[in-house]
């Protein structure tokens, strides 16, 4: 039989990861631990040269506001080249933002120097992908792991050794084997060490790009699980990326999903896998392998997207995404549709949001961008409703009715 898992109120996809770990849920009490807001980076196109001139920009990151709950996670994914590790490069600083907020702990960090990010690096730190590429192969797995301790004076020199086999412990591998080198280890174990590097300085948020993706898929569940264990353990918020949206429906109780440098929809893991209304994330769910329709003898139909993704130097006006959407019409390459919210913890980008199969005839987002179905400007009265901002308000706009309603 199917197992059913009740966070996702659906049959789980990957049933090596429900055998031992319930899906992660949202705690509704939670504070948040970083709240973005319109961040963007553009990242300057220079001609070759003696004299470099700036001719355009890549507009990686176009205001992306999205918050991770304290000791919650938040699910980022998109198609290569979206932006989703500038915008977690962003939010670790390793890259200094163009513009917006990027709140960590109630203070705004995204203009800090390197001096004053010193401090905050304790808490905010990074898993990367590759761990055969992010771990120094010269150094043992002492020194990687107890690097952190002894950048930061945390503890004295002979409590490091200690201190790096507990860690070793907490990730599942053998404490004795600290002397040992990167290439000693498989490459779920390496991984395990870039974990274990991570936690060293016990962070408050965790940005993991795509932490599983170079994995096997029976090492990815492992891995996944371990990441579950420990955010149960000390707590620690997570924005977890990756480019396919089975990865991080066990994990993460929200996801994002990203498309040209901008979030396209958000919502809870029930109504982003059931119900999605964006155009884009129907299409990425369409190739998520699914139990249920397997067993009764069909799968969900697979959307093809037509063409590539555009460049982001010149992304196409009005909607990024109308130049492959099957639904496009007249408005959306006149007007970009707001990221609107449509349910309590749902938002949408999209003229045409509706379920798959159930677009609406008229734009839903004509009154709150004060236009016609064509897009021109119509005026009069454009309702007070929260759009491109962080969270989650109380009042949304009901698409059956096109009025406000609230909570
Ligand atoms: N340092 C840089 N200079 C110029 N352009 C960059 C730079 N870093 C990233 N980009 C561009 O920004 C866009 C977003 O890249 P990013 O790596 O954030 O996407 P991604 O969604 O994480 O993709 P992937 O999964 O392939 O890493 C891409 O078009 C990329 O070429």
């Amino acid at each position: 039989m199917t197992e059913m898992d009740p966070a996702v109120g659906a049959p789980v996809a990957e049933p090596a990861l429900a055998e031992h770990h319930a899906a992660s849920r949202r705690n509704p009490d939670a504070q948040q631990v970083l709240s973005v807001e319109n961040l963007r980076m553009y990242f300057p196109v220079k001609t070759s040269g003696i004299i470099r001139r700036t001719v355009g920009h890549v507009q990686a990151v176009d205001g992306v506001s999205f918050q991770v709950p304290a000791g919650g996670s938040l699910g980022l994914v998109g198609e290569s080249g979206c932006g989703k590790s500038t915008t977690g490069r962003l939010i670790t600083r390793l890259l200094r933002p163009t513009g917006g907020r990027i709140d960590f702990d109630g203070r705004d960090i995204a203009q800090l120097s390197q001096r004053e990010l010193l401090p905050l690096r304790r808490e905010i730190q990074m898993i990367f992908q590759d761990p055969a590429t992010s771990l120094n192969p010269r150094h043992t797995v002492g020194a990687i792991v107890g690097a952190p301790l002894q950048i930061h004076k945390v503890l004295p020199k002979d409590k490091i050794i200690p201190r790096v086999q507990e860690l070793l412990e907490i990730v599942g591998l053998n404490p004795e084997h600290y002397n040992r080198y990167p290439h000693e280890f498989s490459g779920g174990q390496r991984q395990r060490i870039g974990i274990a590097r991570a936690l060293t300085l016990q962070p408050k948020l965790l940005v993991a790009d795509e932490p599983v993706s170079a994995l096997d898929v029976s090492i990815q569940a492992q891995v996944i699980n371990l990441l579950q264990d420990v955010q149960n353990e000390f707590g620690i918020g997570f924005l977890f990326i990756a480019h396919d949206l089975a990865v991080v429906r066990h994990f993460c109780p929200e996801v994002a999903v990203m498309y040209l440098g901008k979030i396209v929809e958000i919502a809870d893991r029930e109504t982003l896998y059931l119900r999605p209304h964006h155009p884009y994330t129907q299409a990425l769910l369409s190739a998520v392998p699914d139990v249920k329709q397997a067993a009764i003898g069909g799968r969900r139909e697979r959307i093809r997207l037509e063409g590539d993704v555009p460049s982001p130097i010149l992304p196409p006006s009005g909607c990024r995404f109308r130049t492959r959407c099957a639904i496009a019409q007249e408005i959306c390459a006149k007007v970009e549709p707001p990221l609107l919210q449509i349910a309590p913890r749902h938002k949408v980008a999209c003229h045409f949001a509706g379920e798959l199969g159930h677009a609406p005839k008229e734009p839903v987002t004509m009154k709150v961008c004060g236009v016609d179905a064509h897009g021109a400007p119509v005026p009069g009265e454009v309702p007070d409703v929260q759009l491109n901002e962080p969270g989650f308000s109380d009042r949304w706009m009901d698409l059956k009715t096109g009025q406000l309603t609230g909570a």
